[in-house]
């Protein structure tokens, strides 16, 4: 009883030592996981928000959005098993490795001929099996792209009716995530099914080998069964090992893909190189000889030898037909693309010298079509043009966008909140909100980009009153399919064939009688009203970027 008694005591003690350091190592790694998990999600968004405009062309966003959520979750999920699992078997195979030599040199040795061998072929199938992991974490992001597309595009997946459509698509491509998966199950199955076969064969082996130095007396009975003992428990490990391996190989694919996007970096940096100082900035823009084909489609140039001036508080409008290139040029002055021959000047300054932020953050103001805006208050959306502004200079940019109005007539004013993307406004109002955001900055390059033509008449007069205040004194660029739109421009240049076809004022392209008159004329065919409106309509909202 007093032996008993002292072993049960000093084996209490170890069991107590063993919950709490149970307790303290899955409180450590917990810690250590969680943290990881969001130091990655960290590095990987900020290394994607700093990603070229191109990158984001050839990437469709649920994929982006997968890497971010299920890769990093499966690389931490991986990580923690390795750690309390993973260490635990490891530690056992060699606590064991220690006992089992002990009690046989040789049949330790044999154990250990075999084990690498076997080691060596299980390496070689794990390789197979990350690649398959590698398909299926893929399948999977591409699932995820076609749900978030649908989902982000309810409106006119609704509209379309397309419901069905894109249940199929979905369920096709859920299909295909099952068929991969269940091929990478069939391939964890076949190695687990082998190491098991393998494993006992060796049991086997040491039953064999072990009874015949028994036979010889090298070895007592009472040894050979321990050595069985203790090697089973390596066994037993080992097995755990391979369960642990199917994670390791699907943790170590997805770290893979965070890290891929980790380590890449943009072409055109955020930041860096010089600024022009406010007082000497005069907002003349230089196109000299461009040729531009986008990176995703490199065979097709869409700029061609492309030369535009932008003088200093003039506007200039871009027109020509649809895909001629007009957004790109914009794209090319807000720098979000390099030319790949020829240079953009801004007051005569090589764009690639100058720092980027500075020049989107505070020289360029761009207004698109569709404007977008975050779903958050009003106040912080236009807040989003300029983060140190004040409340007052917030008010400001909307009465100058001519949406301070519409605003104060909502219950919450400025803490309405807009909704995803701001569904919850109409057309102009969003449009005045993002030139409230553009204005905020006081930029001394505007431009537009179809700026009005998604509205109607009515929203279109308000929002280009907006315009006409915003573009006075500064540098505009405005891109137009209504040539009504820009009859008022200093200068009108049209594109056809990625180059500058011709340009002038309005009058002198109509007088040459080239492809702006043509342009004019079918446009005519289509609105004849706009051919020669009569003088009261020149004040209507068709009738704009007047010389004032
Ligand atoms: N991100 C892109 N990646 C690859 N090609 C593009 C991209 N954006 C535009 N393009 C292509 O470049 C050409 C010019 O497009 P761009 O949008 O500049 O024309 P646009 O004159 O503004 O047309 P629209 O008047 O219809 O808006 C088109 O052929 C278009 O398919």
């Amino acid at each position: 009883m007093n032996e008993s008694r002292n072993l049960s005591t000093r084996l209490l003690i170890l069991y107590g030592i063993q919950g709490l350091l149970t307790f303290g190592y899955l409180v450590l790694l917990s810690h250590i996981g969680e943290r990881m998990a969001v130091d990655m999600r960290k590095a990987l968004f900020n290394s994607l928000l700093r990603q070229d405009i191109a990158f984001f062309d050839a990437k469709r966003t649920g994929q982006l959005v997968s890497r971010l959520t299920t890769d990093v979750q499966e690389f931490k999920s991986s990580f923690k098993l390795v750690i309390s699992q993973g260490l635990r078997s490891c530690t056992q195979v060699a606590g064991c490795l220690v006992s089992l030599s002990m009690l046989s040199t040789r049949l330790t040795l044999l154990l250990m001929v075999a084990t690498p061998a076997l080691m060596g072929v299980g390496t070689m199938m794990g390789s197979g099996l990350r690649k398959l992991s590698r398909h299926c974490q893929e399948q999977v992001a591409k699932a995820t792209g076609v749900a978030d597309e649908a989902l982000g595009n309810v409106r006119t997946v609704r509209a379309f009716a397309m419901e069905q459509r894109e249940e199929e698509h979905y369920g096709a491509e859920l299909e295909e995530c099952r068929c991969r998966a269940e091929e990478l199950g069939r391939g964890i199955a076949l190695f687990q099914g082998l190491s098991n076969i393998a494993f006992n064969c060796m049991v086997l082996g040491t039953l064999f080998i072990g009874g015949s130095l028994v036979a010889g007396q090298q070895l007592t009975g009472g040894d050979l069964m321990s050595f069985l003992v203790a090697s089973q428990t390596v066994q037993r490990s080992m097995a755990n090992l391979s369960v642990l391996f199917g994670q390791v190989v699907r943790g170590l694919s997805a770290g893979t893909r965070v890290f891929e996007y980790m380590a890449l970096s943009p072409c055109i940096p955020l930041s860096g190189g010089c600024c022009i100082p406010k007082e000497h900035l005069q907002g003349a823009v230089t196109f000299q000889n461009v040729c531009f084909s986008y990176p995703c489609r490199p065979g097709f140039e869409v700029l061609k030898d492309f030369t535009l001036t932008l003088p200093p508080g003039k506007i200039v409008a871009l027109v020509g037909q649809s895909g001629g290139g007009k957004t790109t040029v914009a794209s090319l002055l807000e720098r979000f693309y390099d030319p790949t021959a020829g240079v953009v000047m801004l007051d005569g300054q090589d764009l690639r010298t100058l720092d980027p932020s500075w020049l989107r953050g505070q020289v360029v103001g761009f207004i698109s079509q569709e404007p977008v805006l975050f779903g958050t208050t009003i106040m912080e959306n236009i807040r989003f043009g300029k983060l140190e502004a004040s409340d007052e200079e917030v008010y400001a940019a909307a009465r100058e966008a001519n949406a301070h109005e519409f605003i104060t007539s909502f219950p919450e004013g400025y803490n309405t909140v807009v909704g995803e993307r701001g569904t919850t406004l109409s057309g102009g109002q969003k449009q005045r909100l993002a030139i409230a955001r553009a204005l905020i900055k006081q930029p001394t390059v505007l431009i537009l980009d179809e700026a009005t033509s998604a509205l109607d008449a009515e929203s279109e007069q308000v929002v280009q009153e907006a315009l006409d205040r915003a573009s006075a004194g500064r540098t505009v660029l405005v891109i137009a399919h209504r040539l009504s739109t820009v009859r008022g421009a200093h200068r009108i240049i049209v594109m056809a064939d990625g180059h500058v076809w011709e340009a002038g004022t309005h009058e002198e392209l109509l007088k040459k009688g080239g492809l702006y008159a043509e342009l004019i004329r079918r446009q005519a065919l289509d609105a004849p009203q706009l051919v020669d409106p009569p003088p009261e309509k020149l004040k209507g909202p068709r009738n704009h970027w007047h010389k004032s």
